[in-house]
Parts: structure tokens; sequence; C-alpha cells
């Protein structure tokens, strides 16, 4: 095989009405290869019925979906592991016998399925549940294999709805492990989630929908460029004195020590008075993406 850039995952102008609700209104965005995006947005906001679309699950009002520049096709969208918001294992089947099964449907061989099974289950610590029946399990340790069956057929993408949802925090890291396998090979990698610190710890990129449209996409970098520049400004004996200058929103003032919003014509001013007034510090800070969130949804 030639050596080649590996896809990437892209929706454009994607809509989706129900009724008179367009609950996906002209929603754009990348999923670059090898990257975690995270998709977050309140209740409702439309993940679900953008992820649903993406897979073919949903049929679209408006837009494309591409892959690797092209539109998709069934056979892509066939290599890709989802993880649908509603989880469709089936209760008296066995573990093992329930992974095989999907890996065969998914174009493995029986023996290959069960193998790559098994030493996913043992990664994830279920080693020795394989042959007990799917119901058996606790609610997290079925989450886990519905993950395994999104991962097994080393998919050339993944788009996971809610798949950290009701896991504890070592099964959480032990996904990631196998998502970053995945991730090294150049898979895309779209998940929605509720818990901005977990996006925050895991995401390079980030989408955010609140009803139905685009707040904001990009990289971490990107998105944090954009919004006003946070610095840790401290001064002698007390920084009291940035409440009064002009351009600058203060977030927090403590004694000596201030937290500031500053624009980019006012820094220079602002670095001037506080050398004359003492300076200790003065340090741009970098945002979290759980505050560009909470900043580009307010
Ligand atoms: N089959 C459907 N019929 C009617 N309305 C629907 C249907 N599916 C979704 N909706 C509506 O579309 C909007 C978006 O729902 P969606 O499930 O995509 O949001 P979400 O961001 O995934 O929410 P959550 O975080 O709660 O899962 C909501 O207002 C929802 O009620």
């Amino acid at each position: 095989m030639s050596h080649h850039t590996p896809p990437a995952l892209e929706v454009r102008h994607l809509t989706r009405k129900f009724g008179d609700k367009t609950a996906v209104d002209d929603v754009s965005f990348v999923v670059e290869p090898g990257r975690m995006t995270g998709f977050v947005g309140a209740n409702g906001a439309g993940k679900t019925t953008t992820m649903r679309m993406i897979m073919g699950v949903l049929a679209l009002h408006g837009g494309e979906v591409l892959w690797g520049g092209r539109p998709i096709t069934a056979a892509d969208r066939s290599r890709f592991g989802y993880m649908p918001e509603e989880r469709g294992l089936y209760p008296k089947q066995t573990v093992i016998d329930q992974l095989t099964y999907l890996g065969q449907l998914r174009g493995m061989t029986r023996r290959d399925a069960a193998s790559e099974a098994t030493r996913m289950l043992d990664r994830f610590g279920l080693g020795a549940r394989l042959k007990d029946k799917l119901e058996s399990l606790s609610l997290g340790n079925q989450q886990r294999v519905q993950i395994i069956a999104s991962l097994l057929h080393g998919p050339t993408a993944l788009v996971l709805d809610e798949p950290f949802s009701g896991l504890d925090p070592v099964a959480v890291d032990s996904m990631v492990d196998l998502l970053r396998d995945r991730l090294r090979e150049g898979v895309p990698v779209l998940f929605s989630s509720h818990q901005l610190d977990l996006v925050d710890r895991l995401c390079e990129s980030l989408v955010v929908l609140s009803d139905g449209k685009i707040m904001a996409a990009g990289t971490s970098e990107e998105l944090r460029a954009r919004g006003p520049r946070r610095f840790r400004i401290a001064t002698e004996p007390d920084a009291g004195w940035l409440r009064e200058e002009p351009g600058v929103h203060v977030v927090d003032v403590e004694g000596p020590a201030a937290v500031v919003e500053l624009d980019d014509a006012a820094r220079d001013r602002v670095l001037t008075h506080a050398v004359a007034r003492g300076l200790r510090e003065f340090t741009p800070l970098r945002p979290t993406l759980s505050e560009i969130y909470r900043e580009v949804t307010r």
C-alpha cells in the first residue's frame, strides 16, 4: 500500500428537521485524522442527530458528509466504528459469542474476531467474563463490551455517542488506551460527551453545538486564540489599580495578584503601568476547554 494521508471526516451544511423543528441547522466541521474531537452541547443540542446522519442511519435534509474529501459511501461507513446512543447488544448471549458474531458481520473471520475480542476483553479487565451472558454484567461492563464491539474490526473512523457515560475512571483510562491505538494509525475520532473535564483531558479538537447550530469548532489552540486573552498580573503591594484601567476586565483580584482579560490594544499600556507599580508577574493563562465551552455557550 502506498503511503498517503489518512482521510478526514467532514460534514458540510448538515441539516435535519423533525416537523417544524430544525434539530441540526447548517452544521459544518472537520474531524481530522488521528485527532480526538470532542462533540459537546447541552441536552437536545443535536449531537446524536448529527452522528446518526454521519453514519447514514438517519436521512439528511440538507448538506453532505465527506470522507477523504469525497461524498461518503455505504462501503466507507461499513468500515467505521459506531457506538450508537441506543446500545444494541443481545442480553441473553455470551460476551464472546456476541463479539465474535459482530466481528464476522464486519467481515472478520470467526477465528480473528474471537482472538481480537479476547485480547480486547483482557485489556479491559473482562478476560474472566468471556462466557458470561451480557445481562449478568454490570452496566459499566456492558458499556465496555459495547465499546469493544465498535473497535473490534480495526475501524477507519470512530463515531461514538457518549462512550464514556457510566464508566468509572479506570474504565475510562483503558478505553482511552484502546482509542489511542487507533488514533496513532490516523483514525479520526468523534465522540460526544457531557463530561467537560474529560473532554478537556482527552481532546485536541472541539465542536460545540447549541440548539442545532455550531457555536465553535476547531483545535484547542485555535479556540484558545479566539477568545479574550487572560493574564495573571502581580504588582506590589496590591493589584487593585487594574480595576481602573480601560480595556481591562478584572476576573479576580486578591492582594498583589489579579487575573484579568485584556484586549491586544490594552496590553502594552497595562504592562507599562504594571512595571511602574512594581511588577512581579505578567503571565498569559491558557483557558481550559471547559472555560472555552462556557464562553461560547454563554
Ligand atoms: N426522532 C425524532 N423525532 C422528533 N424529534 C427528534 C427526534 N430525534 C431528535 N429529535 C429532537 O431533535 C433535537 C436534537 O436531539 P439530539 O438527540 O440530536 O440531541 P443531543 O445533543 O444528542 O442531546 P442529548 O445530549 O440529550 O443526547 C431535540 O430537540 C430532539 O427532541
